[in-house]
């Protein structure tokens, strides 16, 4: 059974449909990219996996317990799938630290004390030790979505979704945030990213997904999708990737 199970996952924003039954499994300790056009539907599909937006159709099963539906345990399943946004989300009136600290404190129940020490651990790894105190608006953006990443960790997540993480960072910011992402890949973190980062795609994902129009459009490894991508839509819109120079 893999980790995720989505089975044809509808979802419609009144009469807008924008997931149209999308079905993907995601293995444990797998790395899963959704690229795509603008406007086909991969911020939704994370959204929908961790709950944060309902689906109107289907099913999405997290170690095979459905995660979707009326009486669902909201809280253990958030505990269970981190998500980080493009605008990282930090609360600006608490220090790096506390931010880090809140969720594990207040959720969790953990001891103030075990949870600063976990927190300092996690932001050593992503050389962030040294601003623990620090406020976010004293932090660069790629500091701050490094910041999230690692109160995204702090839960011990079975799976961390990632949605358009360096979107609005400035160009030279973007690597050290992938470069974090890079290392949890390496650690055997399932996750899956919603990216416009192509090269980033190819080079860390176990599979990749195309979706098109609020469907799974063709699926398969980089090498696959960049490589040889069978459909006719993935070579139309990878040519226009590689045409703007961003492959
Ligand atoms: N809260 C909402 N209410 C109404 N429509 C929405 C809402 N959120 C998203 N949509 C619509 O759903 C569609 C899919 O949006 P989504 O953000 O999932 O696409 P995306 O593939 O992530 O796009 P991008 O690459 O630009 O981030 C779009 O047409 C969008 O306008």
């Amino acid at each position: 059974m893999a980790l995720v199970e989505i089975d044809k996952a509808y979802k419609r924003y009144g009469t807008v449909e924008v997931l149209k039954g999308i079905s993907l499994d995601i293995e444990e300790h797998q790395v899963v990219c959704l690229i795509g056009p603008s406007g086909c539907g991969k911020s939704t599909l994370l959204r929908c996996i961790n709950c944060l937006e309902p689906i109107q159709g289907g099913e999405i099963r997290l170690h095979g317990d459905r995660v979707t539906g009326p009486g669902v345990d909201l809280d253990l399943l958030r505990r269970e799938i981190g998500i980080v946004f493009q605008s990282y989300n930090l609360f600006p009136h608490m220090s790096v630290i506390e931010n880090v600290t809140l969720g594990p404190v207040k959720v969790l129940g953990m001891q103030r004390n075990a949870a600063t020490d976990k927190g300092m651990a996690l932001l050593e790894r992503v050389g962030l030790a040294a601003k623990a105190r620090e406020y976010p608006d004293r932090l660069s953006g790629g500091q701050q979505q490094r910041v999230a990443i690692v109160r995204a960790l702090m839960m011990d997540p079975a799976l961390l979704l990632l949605d358009e993480i360096t979107s609005a960072l400035d160009p030279e910011l973007v690597s050290e945030v992938l470069d974090i992402v890079r290392d949890l890949a390496t650690k055997g973190m399932t996750m899956v990213l919603a990216t416009h980062e192509m090269g980033f795609a190819r080079e860390v994902a176990d599979k990749v997904c195309f979706l098109q129009e609020g469907l799974v459009y063709e699926e398969g490894p980089p090498s696959q999708i960049f490589g040889n991508p069978q459909g006719e839509r993935t070579r139309a819109f990878l040519k226009r990737i590689i045409d703007a120079g961003r492959l």
